[in-house]
């Protein structure tokens, strides 16, 4: 259909006026698809009509008292708008929906429709996202919104993974009009979120201290950083605890173990590519770690373990603060803070020509030497204090103490997995004790409790250890004794016999 749009100007502003306008129009049997009134102007979209009708509707027009002029305009001031919010709108990375206060879609931008194929305006946003809690959000009252409005919560799409967010909208009046709903792209398998702070990490050693107190001044820096330390000294905890005490903290945290990725996977997690980049993916394009965590943190653990390809492609991000995605000659401006962590020895590496030597002199400016638990034997008491009662309340357990024996045992121990490894000893320890006092034999370290076989000398014994604690797991895995026999390739009967003879009580899997 063919369409006009026709800009009205008044000299005054009355009552009546537009009726007055609306009236000509009727008389001449003018329909309107649509008006936009302002105090001294209207727009009115028509249906196409000749320019001699408009010339007669014109002259009438003259009569009504404070009409000014009228002229012919391509667009309506509401439509410029919309466009010009249309396209700011597409300018953004992630997708934004509008909707009514019945979750009813009234708006949303071009990735909004490419996360929820055959979005439409006039859906219900329930039809494109099973979401539990949006649902709740959506249908509650105003004062459950307000307690219930979630920030980054990850949902799965048909089109990939996603971090869902949901606000009110209130008109400027202050009454409730809808909801924001934005999706942003969630590389898979990583959080963008960060609750630690120093206030979660436990230690009052002087060593321990001074470390601490270096790492909160790091923190208003925008260097990277390169924590130092044995495995489980909590290198993560200070890198979350850094981004949090830093102007950063309201923005995104990521940590990504070196070590854990695959390398082509690594390459694309961190870079993103861009149409073609990567050798058998046809099309499309993923946002890297990088990007999504433009203006916070990217932690980076097992640093020496990145190939040598992408440690170059690092050094280049830190140096030049800029982003090439995979397959892209795009540039992306980054504001990241770059916290890198290794629990091996990087000078070695670069002897070994395994690390580059400008990346380790880029890195190694602001370096903290987090301590291991044998480098700071006055916090070994509150450590164990602090995870026995965390852990004693987790199941339950009241108020559980450690024998003279039990203690004894921690303290002479090496802990090469330091707090990580206590922790789960505790918990193990905890969980395997009758008492309301925890004994010796009830602590069995990592290396032990791997197969149970560490106390053995002969393989009889050796063998029996192993077979009861893959029992062991095995109950503590299933929710019934059938069940675990199940797993375990075994029948019933031959399981209950074994929980008999090597005397495995409900207590330590049930
Ligand atoms: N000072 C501390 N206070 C409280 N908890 C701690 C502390 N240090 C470590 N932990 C706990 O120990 C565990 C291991 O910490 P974290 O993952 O930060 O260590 P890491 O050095 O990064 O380990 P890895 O080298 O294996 O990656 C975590 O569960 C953490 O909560």
């Amino acid at each position: 259909m063919e369409i006009i749009r026709i800009k009205i100007i008044f000299h005054i502003n009355r009552p009546h006026l537009t009726f007055d306008i609306l009236s000509i129009l009727k008389k001449y049997d003018v329909y309107i698809i649509s008006m936009e009134v302002y105090s001294n102007i209207i727009y009115l979209k028509l249906p196409y009509i000749s320019e001699d009708a408009l010339k007669i509707i014109e002259k009438e027009w003259k009569e009504v008292y404070g009409f000014d002029y009228m002229e012919i305009v391509d667009i309506m001031a509401f439509e410029e708008k919309d466009i010009e919010l249309k396209g700011v709108l597409n300018l953004l990375n992630e997708g934004v929906v509008m909707l009514s206060t019945k979750g009813v879609v009234e708006y949303f931008n071009n990735e909004a429709l490419d996360a929820l194929k055959g979005l439409e305006v006039g859906a219900e946003i329930s039809k494109f996202i099973a979401d539990s809690d949006l649902a709740e959000y959506i249908g509650g009252n105003g004062s459950i919104r307000s307690f219930n409005s979630f920030k980054d919560k990850k949902i799965d799409l048909e089109t990939g993974t996603y971090l869902l967010s949901i606000n009110d909208l209130y008109s400027e009046e202050r009454i409730f009009c809808g909801f924001l709903l934005t999706l942003k792209e969630a590389v898979l398998g990583y959080s963008f979120d960060n609750y630690i702070t120093f206030e979660d990490i436990i230690g009052e050693d002087e060593n321990f201290i001074k470390v601490t107190e270096a790492a909160k001044s790091f923190a208003y820096m925008d260097n990277p950083i390169l924590l130092k330390g044995e495995v489980g000294t909590g290198k993560e905890m200070f890198a979350r605890a850094i981004h949090a005490e830093s102007d950063r903290a309201s923005k995104p945290f990521v940590g990504i173990n070196c070590a854990t990725i695959p390398e082509e996977l690594l390459e694309s997690d961190l870079f993103g590519y861009e149409s073609g980049g990567i050798e058998g993916v046809k099309g499309g394009s993923k946002r890297g770690i990088f990007d999504l965590t433009n203006g916070g943190t990217v932690f980076l653990d097992e640093i020496g373990e990145m190939n040598i390809h992408l440690q170059t492609k690092l050094l280049e991000v830190i140096r030049d603060k800029k982003l090439k995605p995979i397959g892209s000659d795009r540039e992306i401006d980054l504001n990241v803070k770059i916290i890198a962590a290794t629990s091996k020895d990087l000078e070695r590496a670069i002897e070994e020509k395994k690390f580059r030597q400008d990346l380790y002199n880029r890195l190694n400016v602001f370096t903290l030497e987090i301590p291991s638990i044998r480098q700071r034997p006055r916090d070994f008491d509150i450590i164990i204090d602090h995870f026995l009662k965390v852990i004693s309340n987790r199941y339950d357990r009241g108020n559980l103490k450690l024998s003279q024996e039990a203690k004894e045992k921690l303290k002479l121990y090496s802990w090469p997995g330091n707090i990580r490894e206590l922790q789960s000893v505790l918990e193990r320890a905890i969980v395997l004790s009758k008492s309301e006092e925890i004994k010796e034999e009830d602590i069995i370290f990592d290396s032990e409790a791997k197969d149970g076989v560490a106390k053995c000398s002969d393989l009889n014994s050796a063998v029996s250890a192993f077979e009861r604690n893959f029992i062991l797991k095995a109950l503590r895995k299933n929710p019934s004794v059938r069940a675990a026999a199940k797993e375990l390739n075994v029948t019933h009967t031959l399981l209950l016999n074994r929980i008999k003879k090597y005397e495995i009580e409900d207590e330590e899997w049930k």
